[in-house]
């Protein structure tokens, strides 16, 4: 993951001072762009230990369209607890927008299926997008999408997939971006029996919160190890058949966690 710790060098090193929303402070960088090819491996940080249960079932949990933290809560996931209200709602963030984008006309778009089917019928297609970047609903999300587009590219038979992700939060929120969207690449290539070709990650305001420079340095002096390999279940054959149970990691031999308050 030298990619990963190169960004981290680079915020460090160039970054401009820069306030935020949440009083934090940060260092801050503006567009990077990270490149992942899935055959060298699944891309999960090994300087620092990431917990890869929040990371699936939150994926699963965007799939489904769920946009209530309960599901999360009932397998032990608490990433999105501080941004939900008393009912366990986010309003109408990812799982919304991905699975029942709401037209003014009142259709409902399932962006998901249809560009899962796109892949299959029209591989060339230049319009393989979902956005989560609804203008009309963001006053009523708990926050903005951050990983708000992402595109499928299909060449070779190799399925490719790029996110634009317009605020990164590096050292907690981008490892898990990281993985989560790998993930995804590997369950569409699988569902269109294509091969899993490149994740490309583009980040707009990229930052390190400042109460997380210590922790950054750490992993900068730590050893990057080999990449694990994630396999799915080779019989699903429908995005929103997988469950838990599915993925399977081998070959993670992260160095320890390193605890970092998140901003909220
Ligand atoms: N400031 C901020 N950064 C984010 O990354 C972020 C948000 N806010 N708000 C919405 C979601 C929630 N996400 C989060 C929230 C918390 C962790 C976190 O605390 N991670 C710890 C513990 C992991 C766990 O409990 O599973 C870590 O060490 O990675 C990660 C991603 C990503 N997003
Ligand atoms: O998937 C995610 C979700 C959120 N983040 C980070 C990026 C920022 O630090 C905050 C969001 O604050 P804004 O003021 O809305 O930009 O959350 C992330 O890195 N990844």
């Amino acid at each position: 993951m030298q990619q990963y710790l190169d960004l981290l060098h680079r915020v460090l090193e160039t970054g401009t001072a820069k306030s935020d929303r949440t009083g934090t402070g940060t260092r801050s960088v503006f567009g990077h762009q990270m490149r992942f090819d899935l055959a060298e491996g699944f891309p999960l940080v090994t300087t620092k230990k990431l917990h890869t249960r929040s990371i699936i079932h939150e994926l699963l949990w965007f799939i489904a369209g769920d946009t209530n933290v309960q599901y999360l809560r009932d397998n032990k996931v608490t990433i999105w607890d501080e941004w939900a209200d008393d009912q366990g709602n986010l309003g109408p963030v990812y799982g919304k927008q991905w699975r029942s984008w709401q037209c003014c006309d009142g259709r409902v778009i399932d962006q998901l299926t249809d560009v899962v089917e796109q892949i299959r019928t029209n591989p060339d297609s230049r319009r393989l997008i979902v956005t989560a970047w609804n203008p009309g609903e963001l006053e009523h999300m708990a926050l903005p999408p951050c990983h708000l587009l992402f595109q499928f590219y299909v060449a070779d038979n190799r399925l490719s997939c790029q996110l634009y992700q317009r605020s990164a939060d590096v050292f907690l929120g981008v490892p898990f971006n990281i993985a989560s969207y790998a993930l995804l690449l590997l369950m569409v290539a699988q569902v269109t029996g294509l091969e899993a070709g490149e994740f490309v990650h583009a980040l707009g305001d990229a930052h390190l919160y400042d109460n997380h420079l210590e922790q950054a340095q750490k992993q900068l002096s730590r050893e990057p190890r080999e990449l694990p390999t994630m396999e799915l279940e080779p019989s699903v054959n429908s995005l929103f058949d997988f469950k838990y149970e599915h993925f399977q990691l081998t070959g993670y031999d992260p160095h320890p966690h390193i605890a970092a308050p998140v901003a909220v």
